[in-house]
């Protein structure tokens, strides 16, 4: 028999310094909406020390019903690697500096609207990848910008005119990798600016790496930009910002359902975001339609 709302439990999970936003206002609007709704509620807030295993004790400690991440990738991430495979469905209040997956689902960014999620939605599963045996959700880099997030973690100031600016001083010197690529569908090797794995499509800075992928197909694209020469980034920026990389003649994508990646020169690599230690040898899984998403409903509902 399926629940009524009454007997819900929801948990929110929030980090404070996310992007850099003050959020003891939006605790008062969600207690109100769950209160009003007859939702049972908590607040899990994130420290940046030891969350995971805390937030999966927490969600070990009773029955929970939907767990909301408020927060930008980074907590998306953290709430979505415990809830693959899992019954308790995830949804985003998103207040990052990146907010990409939940763009790339059609997430309301207005904080008023992605509320309304709380009471009105629908469940959707989608496919998550595991690079290493880290979960991945959303994009992951090897190459210029994983080295550029690297910088931007280990920097002091924060917001997307300090990820710009860090950019531009890695573009000037950045030198391709070596990388061999093997797929269930073909394989490359040869240098590349930058490696993308991507499960879905833009960036939290909206630049569209992946812009046909589907986050529900079973397959998950490797988006290769090759050698150019420096007068051509700009064009590339142009095309990434306007969802046609595809049509860039630097720009190369395998739509595949496993790869290994030859990491030869120990470039450096992100996960959603998050610089992890740099491995020789990457392996890459799918599990189709593993996690389950809160969404708007369907527009003509
Ligand atoms: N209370 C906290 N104090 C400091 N850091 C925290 C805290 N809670 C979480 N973090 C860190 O915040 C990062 C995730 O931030 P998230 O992606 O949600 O927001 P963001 O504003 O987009 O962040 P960023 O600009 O770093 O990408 C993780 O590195 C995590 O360790």
């Amino acid at each position: 028999m399926e629940k009524t709302k009454e007997e819900q439990f929801y948990l929110f999970v929030i980090n404070p310094i996310a992007g850099d936003i003050e959020k003891e206002d939006l605790e008062e609007d969600i207690a109100t909406i769950c209160e009003e709704k007859g939702i049972a509620f908590e607040f899990f807030k994130t420290t940046g020390e030891d969350d995971k295993q805390k937030l999966q004790d927490k969600i070990k400690s009773r029955k929970v019903d939907a767990i909301f991440a408020v927060g930008g990738d980074g907590t998306v991430n953290l709430v979505a690697s415990l809830l693959i495979k899992q019954q308790i469905p995830l949804g985003i209040i998103p207040l990052g500096s990146g907010n990409g997956l939940s763009k790339d689902l059609d997430i309301p960014q207005d904080t008023e609207a992605a509320l309304q999620l709380i009471h009105t939605h629908q469940v959707i599963p989608i496919d998550t990848l595991e690079i290493n045996g880290i979960p991945s959700i959303h994009l992951s880099d090897l190459g210029f910008n994983a080295l550029v997030v690297k910088r931007f973690c280990e920097g002091e100031t924060r917001g997307p005119g300090s990820y710009a600016w860090i950019a531009l001083q890695e573009y000037l010197s950045y030198e391709p990798k070596h990388y061999r690529i093997e797929t269930d569908v073909e394989n490359f090797e040869g240098p590349a600016f930058m490696v993308t794995i991507a499960n879905a499509n833009a960036f939290g800075s909206n630049a569209s790496i992946n812009p046909n992928g589907v986050l529900n197909d079973g397959r998950f694209e490797i988006c290769l930009i090759e050698p150019f020469p420096k007068a051509a980034g700009i064009g590339i920026l142009y095309k990434l910002y306007t969802d046609s990389i595809d049509s860039s003649v630097f720009s190369r994508r395998i739509s595949c359902r496993k790869a290994t990646i030859y990491n030869t020169q120990g470039e450096v690599l992100h996960i959603d975001g998050e610089p992890v230690a740099t491995d020789k040898v990457i392996d890459v899984k799918m599990h189709k339609e593993s996690l389950l998403m809160i969404l708007p409903l369907p527009e003509e509902q």
